[in-house]
């Protein structure tokens, strides 16, 4: 039986880091991994497909240009699935090309097969030739991920009715579109399908959506979705789902009305993938949700040579804060030096139009009883918002009125998703607003929106610290 001093399962985000610290580090490595390419979720069904839709239909259907031609511009007339797919399958391919290189060159040895324990050292690799081998690490680093939630009462088809993994293969493009949860992975593919001037309509049986962004970007971003014809029947649940013989779904809501569509996408959830790990066998439990339990900082079971990190540790799910979950747990468990990550990480919603934010919503100010003041900037008021032909888009910061500390920046808007990173840089290093008003900024860019909106903050709050 082989041995190695760290076996990672899984490719994704937390595994491919995790496996190259500890390759970093010099130690002997082994990632298995189920699936036929390396990069998990997030390079073959989650972030990587879906920003890549997003891209391209963007691309194609001119969305960006629109300010200046109208609504009813088109960079190409007729967008099939196709279209969208060919350059998913391009930008796949560079991908996995780059990470089995890196695994290559830093020596991380990669085996395909579904791992399972048969003890807390030792793990069953099942090969798909129905063969199977032995394998044994000092650490073991779970990074397994999560699956799309799919309900017995949900008549998946592939087709008609599909999980956000199946509606990368959807052969041809609905006219309508009925998005079931408006979570994330939910609002994120139904404004994409409504750019590409497809019905959308949303259901969620929540009243309200995108609870931990501040309430001003939502509604703003609300606004916006049914200014362009989205429908959102917030507070509202799908009784029932038929496929219909004419190749429609009829959904019955739990409010007597009834919607045709010709698809459906059900997207309320995720499940830790846990339930191939075979994990009494190594002394470990998930939760209801398939999800592990470890310690926030080491990333540790309560098996001791056993960590977990990303999606299937869950909050906060997202690619970026896996990779650094699995590098810390790496270093943990090879024995090195781990730093306390950063307080405050961003969050991007890669809606049409995007989302991001970093630190605390005005909500949370309030609801903390800290004095604030919030400075506010659209895009519109910025020469670069007028170049790009941008009529909407908003920059909010709130400041603390005791230390003049930012607190926290919400952006909606084009490059909302990276313009946030100048305000995370600025609330990790405890900046003030003095920061905004003292710098100066490239022009025209839409970056400038950090100081008009730095400026209107100042501008209310003196220049004297609150008692
Ligand atoms: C549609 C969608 C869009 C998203 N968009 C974003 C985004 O824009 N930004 C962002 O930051 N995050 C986004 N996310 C979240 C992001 O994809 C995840 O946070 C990230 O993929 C989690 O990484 P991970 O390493 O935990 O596992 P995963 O990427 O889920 O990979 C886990 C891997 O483990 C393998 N595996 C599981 N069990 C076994 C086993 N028993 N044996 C061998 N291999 C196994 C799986 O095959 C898989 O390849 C999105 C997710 C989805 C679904
Ligand atoms: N841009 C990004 O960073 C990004 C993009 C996509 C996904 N993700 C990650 O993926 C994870 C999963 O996203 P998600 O959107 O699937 O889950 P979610 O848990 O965020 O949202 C699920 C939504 O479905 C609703 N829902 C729950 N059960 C339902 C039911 N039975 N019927 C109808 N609606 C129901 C909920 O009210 C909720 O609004 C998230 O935690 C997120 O962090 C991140």
């Amino acid at each position: 039986m082989n041995q190695y001093d760290l076996i990672v399962v899984g490719s994704g985000p937390a595994g491919r880091r995790g496996a190259i610290q500890a390759a970093k580090l010099g130690k002997k490595v082994l990632v298995i991994e189920q699936g036929k390419r390396v990069g998990g979720v997030s390079v073959h069904t989650g972030t990587i497909p879906s920003k890549t839709l997003r891209e391209t239909a963007l691309n194609l259907t001119g969305w960006r240009e629109r300010g200046f031609y109208g609504r009813s511009y088109r960079v190409k007339q007729e967008i099939s699935a196709e279209d969208l797919r060919r350059r998913l399958i391009i930008t796949l391919n560079h991908e996995v090309e780059v990470l089995e290189h890196q695994f290559a060159r830093n020596r991380v040895q990669h085996i395909r097969g579904r791992a399972s324990f048969v003890g807390p050292t030792t793990l069953e690799i099942s090969k798909d030739d129905d063969e199977s081998m032995l394998v044994s690490g000092t650490s073991i680093l779970l990074a397994v991920g999560t699956k799309p939630f799919r309900p017995d009462y949900m008549p998946f088809d592939g087709r008609t009715v599909v999980d956000s993994d199946e509606l990368l293969d959807i052969r041809e493009l609905p006219r309508s579109l009925v998005v079931i949860g408006a979570g994330v992975i939910g609002i994120e593919y139904a404004t994409i399908f409504s750019a590409l001037d497809i019905q959308v309509t949303v259901i969620d049986p929540k009243t309200t959506m995108l609870d931990f962004i501040d309430r001003e970007i939502v509604e703003d971003f609300t606004y916006q979705l049914r200014d362009r014809a989205m429908k959102l029947n917030l507070g509202q649940k799908a009784e029932k789902v038929e496929r219909l013989d004419n190749g429609k779904v009829l959904l019955t809501l739990d409010n007597g009305r009834k919607i045709t569509t010709e698809m459906v996408l059900f997207a309320a959830g995720r499940m830790g993938a846990t339930d191939a790990l075979n994990l009494p066998a190594a002394g470990l439990e998930a939760d209801a949700r398939g999800r592990l339990k470890v310690n926030p900082e080491t990333f540790q079971t309560t098996v001791p040579n056993i960590y977990a990190a990303g999606d299937v540790v869950g909050f906060p799910s997202l690619a970026s804060t896996s990779m650094e979950q699995g590098r810390v747990a790496a270093r943990v468990a090879v024995g090195a030096i781990a730093k306390e990550p950063q307080k405050y990480f961003p969050y991007g919603i890669y809606a049409v139009p995007e989302i991001s934010t970093c630190g605390l919503s005005e909500e949370e100010v309030k609801e903390r009883g800290i004095p604030y003041e919030c400075g506010i900037a659209r895009f519109r008021e910025t020469s670069r918002g007028h170049i790009m032909g941008l009529d909407s888009g908003l920059l909010k910061m709130i400041f603390s009125l005791r230390t003049r500390r930012l607190l926290g920046v919400h952006i909606i808007g084009e490059g909302a998703t990276e313009l946030v990173h100048i305000g995370q840089a600025v609330l990790n290093l405890k900046g003030t607003v003095e920061y905004f008003v003292e710098n100066t900024f490239n022009y025209p860019t839409l970056a400038e929106a950090y100081k008009i909106a730095g400026l209107d903050a100042w501008n209310r709050m003196g220049e004297i610290k609150a008692e």
